[in-house]
Protein backbone atom coordinates (compact mmCIF):
# COMPACT_ATOMS: atom_id res chain seq x y z
CA UNK A 1 0.00 0.00 0.00
CA UNK A 2 3.19 1.95 0.57
CA UNK A 3 4.67 1.70 -3.02
CA UNK A 4 0.60 2.69 -4.07
CA UNK A 5 1.09 5.66 -2.36
CA UNK A 6 4.34 6.65 -3.30
CA UNK A 7 2.95 5.48 -7.48
CA UNK A 8 0.18 8.06 -7.14
CA UNK A 9 2.04 11.00 -5.16
CA UNK A 10 4.62 10.96 -8.18
CA UNK A 11 2.13 10.64 -11.02
CA UNK A 12 0.26 13.72 -9.36
CA UNK A 13 3.78 15.68 -8.40
CA UNK A 14 4.74 14.76 -12.34
CA UNK A 15 0.94 16.01 -13.66
CA UNK A 16 1.54 19.40 -11.72
CA UNK A 17 5.41 19.54 -12.96
CA UNK A 18 6.65 19.74 -9.61
CA UNK A 19 8.81 16.40 -9.73
CA UNK A 20 11.46 17.80 -8.50
CA UNK A 21 9.64 18.03 -4.65
CA UNK A 22 9.06 14.40 -4.96
CA UNK A 23 12.00 12.99 -2.99
CA UNK A 24 12.03 15.45 -0.29
CA UNK A 25 8.07 14.88 -0.09
CA UNK A 26 8.43 11.58 0.49
CA UNK A 27 11.29 11.64 2.97
CA UNK A 28 8.72 13.87 5.09
CA UNK A 29 5.69 11.37 4.89
CA UNK A 30 4.82 9.24 7.63
CA UNK A 31 2.70 6.17 7.16
CA UNK A 32 0.03 4.56 9.48
CA UNK A 33 -1.74 1.11 8.94
CA UNK A 34 -5.16 0.97 10.60
CA UNK A 35 -7.87 -2.02 10.74
CA UNK A 36 -11.21 -0.82 10.90
CA UNK A 37 -14.25 -3.31 12.08
CA UNK A 38 -17.79 -2.24 11.30
CA UNK A 39 -19.90 -4.51 13.70
CA UNK A 40 -22.60 -6.31 11.69
CA UNK A 41 -25.76 -4.64 12.78
CA UNK A 42 -25.28 -0.66 14.49
CA UNK A 43 -28.93 0.36 15.67
CA UNK A 44 -28.62 3.79 13.59
CA UNK A 45 -26.58 2.61 10.42
CA UNK A 46 -23.79 4.49 10.74
CA UNK A 47 -20.59 3.38 10.67
CA UNK A 48 -18.68 6.60 10.57
CA UNK A 49 -19.65 9.94 9.98
CA UNK A 50 -19.59 12.44 7.21
CA UNK A 51 -16.16 13.91 7.17
CA UNK A 52 -13.26 15.27 5.00
CA UNK A 53 -9.79 13.04 6.02
CA UNK A 54 -7.42 15.41 8.52
CA UNK A 55 -4.35 13.37 6.18
CA UNK A 56 -2.26 14.17 3.58
CA UNK A 57 -3.65 10.88 1.92
CA UNK A 58 -5.64 7.79 2.31
CA UNK A 59 -5.85 4.48 0.93
CA UNK A 60 -9.04 2.14 1.65
CA UNK A 61 -9.11 -1.45 1.11
CA UNK A 62 -12.04 -3.32 2.10
CA UNK A 63 -13.70 -7.09 2.51
CA UNK A 64 -17.02 -7.82 0.31
CA UNK A 65 -19.38 -5.61 2.61
CA UNK A 66 -19.99 -2.13 0.90
CA UNK A 67 -20.40 1.09 2.77
CA UNK A 68 -18.30 3.45 2.17
CA UNK A 69 -19.98 6.42 0.97
CA UNK A 70 -18.61 9.20 -1.35
CA UNK A 71 -19.84 12.46 -2.12
CA UNK A 72 -19.59 13.89 -5.63
CA UNK A 73 -18.92 17.24 -7.71
CA UNK A 74 -22.56 17.60 -8.34
CA UNK A 75 -23.43 16.83 -4.25
CA UNK A 76 -24.58 13.48 -5.01
CA UNK A 77 -23.54 10.51 -2.52
CA UNK A 78 -22.36 7.22 -4.63
CA UNK A 79 -21.39 3.66 -2.83
CA UNK A 80 -17.79 2.82 -3.46
CA UNK A 81 -18.53 -0.91 -5.18
CA UNK A 82 -15.03 -1.65 -5.79
CA UNK A 83 -15.02 -3.57 -9.17
CA UNK A 84 -12.35 -6.28 -7.75
CA UNK A 85 -11.22 -7.78 -4.63
CA UNK A 86 -7.95 -5.98 -5.36
CA UNK A 87 -9.40 -2.64 -5.78
CA UNK A 88 -7.81 0.20 -3.79
CA UNK A 89 -9.69 3.30 -3.06
CA UNK A 90 -7.31 7.16 -3.06
CA UNK A 91 -8.47 9.68 -1.17
CA UNK A 92 -6.58 13.41 -0.82
CA UNK A 93 -6.43 14.91 2.81
CA UNK A 94 -7.09 18.48 3.81
CA UNK A 95 -2.56 18.43 3.59
CA UNK A 96 -2.57 17.55 0.08
CA UNK A 97 -5.27 20.34 0.12
CA UNK A 98 -2.97 22.31 1.79
CA UNK A 99 0.08 21.51 -0.72
CA UNK A 100 -1.88 22.15 -3.57
CA UNK A 101 -2.61 25.74 -2.77
CA UNK A 102 -6.02 24.66 -2.99
CA UNK A 103 -5.92 22.82 -6.59
CA UNK A 104 -7.17 19.24 -4.75
CA UNK A 105 -9.88 18.98 -2.83
CA UNK A 106 -10.63 16.22 -0.18
CA UNK A 107 -14.05 14.74 -0.89
CA UNK A 108 -16.52 14.43 1.86
CA UNK A 109 -17.40 10.22 2.94
CA UNK A 110 -19.38 8.43 5.02
CA UNK A 111 -19.82 4.63 5.96
CA UNK A 112 -22.96 3.72 6.21
CA UNK A 113 -23.95 -0.06 7.22
CA UNK A 114 -27.35 -2.61 6.75
CA UNK A 115 -25.35 -5.75 6.23
CA UNK A 116 -25.72 -8.98 8.26
CA UNK A 117 -21.84 -9.25 8.31
CA UNK A 118 -18.96 -7.30 9.65
CA UNK A 119 -17.63 -4.79 7.14
CA UNK A 120 -13.27 -5.43 7.51
CA UNK A 121 -11.44 -2.24 6.10
CA UNK A 122 -7.55 -1.70 5.82
CA UNK A 123 -6.72 2.16 5.52
CA UNK A 124 -3.47 3.21 4.86
CA UNK A 125 -2.82 7.11 5.71
CA UNK A 126 -0.06 9.31 5.53
CA UNK A 127 1.20 12.38 7.18
CA UNK A 128 3.53 15.25 6.69
CA UNK A 129 6.23 15.09 9.05
CA UNK A 130 6.65 19.03 9.03
CA UNK A 131 6.33 22.17 7.14
CA UNK A 132 4.26 21.88 3.73
CA UNK A 133 5.58 23.74 1.06
CA UNK A 134 3.72 24.95 -1.53
CA UNK A 135 5.53 24.75 -5.01
CA UNK A 136 6.08 27.70 -5.99
CA UNK A 137 4.50 26.78 -9.46
CA UNK A 138 0.86 26.92 -7.60
CA UNK A 139 1.22 30.58 -6.54
CA UNK A 140 0.54 33.38 -9.35
CA UNK A 141 -1.09 36.19 -10.00
CA UNK A 142 -4.41 33.90 -10.97
CA UNK A 143 -4.04 31.90 -7.71
CA UNK A 144 -2.32 33.82 -4.69
CA UNK A 145 -1.00 31.62 -1.87
CA UNK A 146 -4.16 30.71 0.32
CA UNK A 147 -2.23 29.08 3.12
CA UNK A 148 0.28 30.82 6.10
CA UNK A 149 3.07 27.55 6.23
CA UNK A 150 1.14 24.33 8.05
CA UNK A 151 2.70 21.96 10.26
CA UNK A 152 0.76 18.80 9.62
CA UNK A 153 1.16 17.11 13.17
CA UNK A 154 1.02 20.44 14.82
CA UNK A 155 -2.67 20.82 13.09
CA UNK A 156 -3.25 17.72 14.12
CA UNK A 157 -2.98 17.80 17.94
CA UNK A 158 -5.04 21.33 17.26
CA UNK A 159 -7.72 19.61 15.94
CA UNK A 160 -8.07 17.40 18.03
CA UNK A 161 -8.42 20.09 20.65
CA UNK A 162 -10.71 22.05 18.96
CA UNK A 163 -12.92 19.43 18.30
CA UNK A 164 -13.36 18.18 21.64
CA UNK A 165 -13.86 21.94 22.77
CA UNK A 166 -15.89 22.75 20.04
CA UNK A 167 -17.77 19.85 19.05
CA UNK A 168 -16.70 20.53 15.13
CA UNK A 169 -14.14 20.23 12.69
CA UNK A 170 -11.60 22.75 12.93
CA UNK A 171 -11.56 24.29 9.20
CA UNK A 172 -8.40 24.85 7.85
CA UNK A 173 -9.16 28.21 6.57
CA UNK A 174 -9.65 29.27 9.91
CA UNK A 175 -6.40 27.97 11.15
CA UNK A 176 -3.89 28.73 8.44
CA UNK A 177 -5.50 30.45 5.43
CA UNK A 178 -4.75 34.02 3.94
O1 LIG B 1 -13.37 2.22 6.56
C1 LIG B 1 -13.80 2.88 5.60
O2 LIG B 1 -14.47 2.40 4.68
C2 LIG B 1 -13.53 4.35 5.54
C3 LIG B 1 -12.60 4.82 6.62
C4 LIG B 1 -12.42 6.31 6.59
O3 LIG B 1 -13.10 7.04 5.95
C5 LIG B 1 -11.32 6.88 7.38
O4 LIG B 1 -10.62 6.13 8.09
O5 LIG B 1 -11.13 8.11 7.33
FE1 LIG C 1 -12.20 8.99 5.88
Amino acid sequence: MMDLDQMVIRMVFESYGVEKYYDSHIVSTDYMLRFNKYKEYIEDNIGLPIHTDKTLTTIIHQNHINGLEVQISDGEWVTYDPPSHSSFLYFAGVAFQVWSNNRIHPCSHRVSLSAKEARHTLGLVTFHNGVIRIPNQFVDDQHPLKYKPFDHLVYLRQQMIYSRTHKAVYPIEAYCGL
